[in-house]
């Protein structure tokens, strides 16, 4: 068991992790989430007494890392694979890990084994693909056999293979009791691997629960119904009686009705009084992705936007000139015309204002209109409370206009999952000793 309470690290003025109490029980693998910078390393840092908390205590099995009998018997981690000395074999590795903790020789073997590296135990590290060092350092973690472990990001850099693996791997440790704290990025692997979650956003908890409740909490319910296809009336006298009924509809890109506000029974009865066959009428799975966008949208610190290009956008001709300097042929098709390596089609030139996002080019996608920041998921439309009357609901309304402009102090944690989770504030790092406004 991992205990935390009131878990805090602050790096000159940057709160990485603030308030943070959680406890990871045995016999389940509990996934640890959060976006970028959210404080996830740090914490498992804390964890395993690489770093000190400026507030609160950490234990493992009821001590502190430091003061656990045999720590690396009790405890493995896998949290930066690249920690390795490149110029030792995987094999010698290992066992100078084993030497130290006083496990025998044989076991180092064993592990080879287990992660499929024994064909390159020989081999140095520092040729290892990102794949393989992943695989080195869960060898490395495995080697004390010890009742917790912790993984940071374990299958990064894994095949679908070695994926694979690592889900079984995880659910076997937990189904010996042991307990399984692990970070991923990857919701669809967490989906499938962990059965409970631990999410923090800029440090801070906002959710403590399993994955199931995870999800029911942090997603908008609707129906997904369908009629019969080839015949629009129908549909259309499913959309007016919904609609009269205080339901809100909106088309699915496949031909199927998205309606908010009522429940299954219902539908199913409007259906039937306007003599409308149904094809489908099915609740709303939302996967852990959704939910997880839903609920961390107002704490991402980094988040990304559509490249503008700006020092691309040549008037076209300038861009003549410029490819008739480089000795590039300047068709129709602009550069790369047909016959040219690499060829772009011939519907303009591709980075100039001719053809933005025509096929084969570069720019943003036809219609001129630049990708939101964050795709589907980002600071346009998302998630958020009932759909307007009139207008179509958006089940991905966000919370994204609720986010705070940072600044400190942190707020307090907000524990479980919220149906419309604050954002933790965002923590300064203003005086960060890496921060290049203040190196200067
Ligand atoms: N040694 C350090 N000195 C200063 N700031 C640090 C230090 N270590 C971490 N931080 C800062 O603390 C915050 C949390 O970092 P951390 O690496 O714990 O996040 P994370 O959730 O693991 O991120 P990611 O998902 O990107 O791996 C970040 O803003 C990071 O820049």
């Amino acid at each position: 068991m991992i205990e935390a309470y009131g878990l805090t690290k602050r790096y000159g003025a940057k709160t990485a992790v603030y308030n943070l109490s959680f406890q990871v029980r045995p016999g389940a693998v509990t996934g640890f989430l959060g976006p970028n910078g959210s404080g996830k390393s740090t914490t498992m840092r804390m964890i395993l007494g690489l770093d000190t908390p400026t507030a609160g205590r950490v234990t493992v099995g009821g001590h502190p890392f430091r003061n656990v009998p045999n720590a690396p018997r009790h405890v493995g981690a896998l949290l930066d694979a690249k920690a390795v000395h490149g110029g030792r074999s995987a094999r010698s590795h290992l066992l100078s890990l084993a030497q130290l903790s006083g496990i025998p020789a044989r076991r180092v073997d064993e592990v080879l084994g287990v992660v499929g590296l024994q064909q390159v135990a020989k081999k140095r590290s520092q040729g290892f693909s990102l794949g393989m060092g992943q695989r080195l350092g869960i060898a490395a973690a495995l080697l004390g056999d010890p009742q917790v472990l912790l993984f940071d990001e374990p299958v990064n850099g894994l095949d679908p293979e070695g994926i694979l693996w690592v889900r079984n791997l995880m659910k076997q440790l937990a189904g010996e009791g042991r307990t399984v704290f692990v970070s991923s990025h990857l919701m669809s692997e967490m989906a499938l691997t962990a059965e409970h979650l631990i999410v923090i956003g800029r440090g801070q908890l906002m959710a403590d629960t399993s994955v199931k409740e995870f999800i029911a909490q942090n997603s908008v319910g609707f129906a997904r119904v369908r009629t019969p296809e080839g015949d629009p009336g129908q549909q259309e006298k499913l959309m007016s009686a919904v609609q009269e009924a205080g339901g809100h509809v909106q088309p699915e890109d496949d031909g199927a009705l998205r309606v908010n506000g009522l429940p299954l029974p219902q539908i199913s009865e409007l259906a039937h009084n306007a003599d409308v066959r149904l094809w489908e009428l099915s609740p709303h799975q939302a996967s852990l992705e959704e939910a997880y966008m839903r609920l961390t949208q107002g704490a991402v610190d980094y988040r990304s936007t559509a490249d503008q290009r700006a020092g691309f956008q040549q008037p076209p001709q300038q861009a003549q000139l410029a490819a008739a300097q480089l000795g590039v042929p300047m068709g129709p098709g602009g550069p790369g015309a047909p016959g040219m390596p690499g060829a772009m089609p011939p519907q303009g030139p591709p980075m100039g204002a001719g053809a933005p996002g025509a096929p084969g080019g570069w720019g943003p996608p036809p219609g001129g209109a630049p990708a939101q920041p964050g795709g589907p998921y980002g600071a346009g439309p998302g998630y958020g409370p009932p759909p307007v009357p009139g207008g179509p609901p958006d089940p991905y309304a966000h919370v994204a206009a609720q986010q705070p402009q940072g600044g400190p102090p942190p707020v307090p944690p907000v524990p479980g999952a919220p149906a419309a989770p604050a954002a933790p504030a965002a923590p300064t790092d203003a005086s960060r000793p890496d921060s290049e406004d203040n190196a200067r």
